[in-house]
């Protein structure tokens, strides 16, 4: 039977990439995407913009909703300090196979938990599963009808605190109004918004990053 866009992807990684070396899996998956099929991996330009905001939060704990074939994994795997793990959670198995061996190819599996399932399930089990009392920085990129719902399920599982940081992606492109509108209304939020593109195209997009204030 044919492939799948991820299988694909892999295979780009794999010919293309350097075993370990995270950058060399950057870079052939975005050849990939811009020379052969796109693909909604957060990209090149607001990658970078993740990269600066990661660097900028330096994370102990990180979540990262929607993993898809884990470009955006490695991206922020890979800036993390020693000893850091990013929980991912990705619900569609088959992404999950591809975004498994995609990380491991980049050498990050040991910084990186992959978690099979859905946000509106699994936030509520991050305390007893994995330890965590709150999350430094959280990346969205999952069903865009699910930020804001997950957001207020952050709150009411204490998972946030003074400080904490939300970057969302495609907050143009998809869209997420009702997010973006509950984020820069809300009082309990500091909001800003870096303009960008969708990921390989000249169509607008761009990221919010919302710091709780408490
Ligand atoms: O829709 C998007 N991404 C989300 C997504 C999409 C499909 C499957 C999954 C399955 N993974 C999943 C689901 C639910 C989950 N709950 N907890 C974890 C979890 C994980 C996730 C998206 C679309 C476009 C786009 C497409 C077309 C176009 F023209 C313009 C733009 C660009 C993007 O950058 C995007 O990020
Ligand atoms: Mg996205």
């Amino acid at each position: 039977t044919r492939s799948t866009r991820p299988q694909r992807m892999l295979k780009a990684v794999q010919k293309n990439a350097t075993k370990g070396n995270p950058k060399s899996v950057i870079s052939a998956i975005d050849y990939f995407c811009k020379h052969s099929e796109w693909a909604m991996n957060v990209g090149d330009e607001k990658g970078s913009i993740l990269d600066s905001v990661v660097t900028e939060v330096n994370p102990s704990t990180v979540l990262e909703l929607g993993t898809y074939c884990g470009y955006s994994t490695v991206r922020i795997a890979r800036l993390l300090s020693p000893g850091t793990k990013l929980i991912t959670l990705e619900f569609n198995p088959a992404n999950a196979a591809v975004a498994k061996q995609i990380i491991a190819y980049a050498g990050l599996q040991d910084k990186v938990i992959l978690v099979e399932g859905s946000s509106g399930d699994l936030i509520p089990q991050m305390k007893e599963r994995f330890g965590i009392t709150t999350f430094d920085f959280i990346f969205l990129d999952h069903w865009k009808d699910r930020y804001l719902p997950d957001i207020k399920l952050f709150e009411e599982c204490g998972l946030l605190r003074k400080g904490s940081v939300l970057l969302a992606d495609n907050v143009i492109c998809p869209g997420t109004p009702e997010y973006l509108e509950y984020v820069r209304k809300s009082p309990r939020y500091e909001s800003k918004y870096f303009p960008a593109h969708l990921e390989y195209t000249k169509v607008e997009d761009g990221l919010e990053k919302s710091v709780f204030l408490g």
